[in-house]
């Protein structure tokens, strides 16, 4: 049997809600084989970014390598990735590996307004990064960065993938987390044809800590399924859904999601 195995390119979390964390967490539960090459440590909890200690983009480099040469990785998925070197090394090293299951979270601002990508890192994301990705994720705010626009309504937000599709990614999905004049929770995506939505119902909860790492995780994860983009991305706005559902309460700011609440229920209707 093939086991499949996911690589997360991203930082690590202490609070464990975020990041390589959430990562790991949400490939082990959709039974995948979880790596991680960190590139940064963030001091972190629920109540914010204390704290964020990036590695030499060669750390980053060198984790790739020995996962690559030995295990092998069926998709990669990149969150954090804090600098123009760090970005130019991992978007090398997928290069040269030939991975073609590649997710790219573009994370830059913590929800806590913490900078998790230096400004001047955006035109190396754009251009170095994006032609790679077979799934790019942005929030809102992300993606008005990546487009160059404001995006005030589900047309400006339509413009917007367009224009980031024309970077490379092959699916560009704009989460609709942050849009809050709905009373649906209504993702965006884009195939370079044409566009659909995906929705889930909003639920009224603060925490939502790394539900961006949590989602583009389980669509890397049902990409080295050998799972077709669609469904993958479908599955992953379950797997998201039920986490913020079933939220676990805990900490003093803006909690985790909970990873185990999709398995949860899905070993519930089988019985
Ligand atoms: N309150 C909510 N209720 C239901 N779904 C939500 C809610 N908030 C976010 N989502 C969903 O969670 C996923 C992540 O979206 P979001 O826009 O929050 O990403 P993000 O800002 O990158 O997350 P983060 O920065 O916390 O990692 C999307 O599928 C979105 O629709
Ligand atoms: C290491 C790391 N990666 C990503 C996020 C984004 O998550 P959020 O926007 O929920 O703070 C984070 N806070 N920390």
């Amino acid at each position: 049997m093939s086991i499949p195995k996911a690589l997360t390119v991203a930082g690590s979390d202490s609070g464990g809600g975020a990041g390589i964390q959430a990562d790991i967490k949400t490939f082990q539960e959709l039974g995948v084989f979880g790596m991680s090459a960190i590139t940064a440590i963030t001091v972190q909890n629920t109540l914010g970014v204390q704290g964020v200690y990036p590695l030499p983009a060669a750390a980053a480099a060198e984790q790739m390598d020995a996962v690559g040469t030995d295990l092998g990785v069926d998709a990669v998925k990149t969150g954090m990735l804090f600098s123009a070197d760090i970005i130019e090394a991992v978007a090398g090293r997928i290069a040269d590996f030939g991975w073609r299951n590649v997710v790219v979270d573009p994370v830059m601002v913590a929800k806590g307004g913490a900078r998790l990508l230096q400004q001047d890192a955006v035109d190396a994301l754009k251009n170095k990064l994006l032609p790679l990705a077979a799934v790019v994720t942005p929030n809102i705010p992300e993606a008005e960065v990546l487009a160059g626009m404001a995006i005030r309504s589900m047309e400006e937000r339509c413009e917007a993938a367009y224009r980031i599709a024309a970077y490379g990614p092959a699916m560009v999905v704009i989460k609709g987390g942050h849009d809050e004049s709905s009373d649906k929770a209504v993702d965006l995506t884009f195939d370079g044809e044409s566009f659909s939505t995906l929705e889930g119902s909003r639920i009224d909860t603060r925490h939502t800590h790394g539900t961006g790492c949590t989602f583009s995780a389980a669509i890397a994860a049902e990409l080295a399924k050998g799972n077709p983009v669609n469904e993958a991305v479908r599955t992953a706005r379950e797997f998201i859904q039920a986490a913020i559902e079933n939220s676990l309460g805990i900490g003093g700011g803006s909690g985790p999601t909970n990873h185990w609440a999709f398995r949860s229920q899905k070993e519930g209707a089988a019985r």
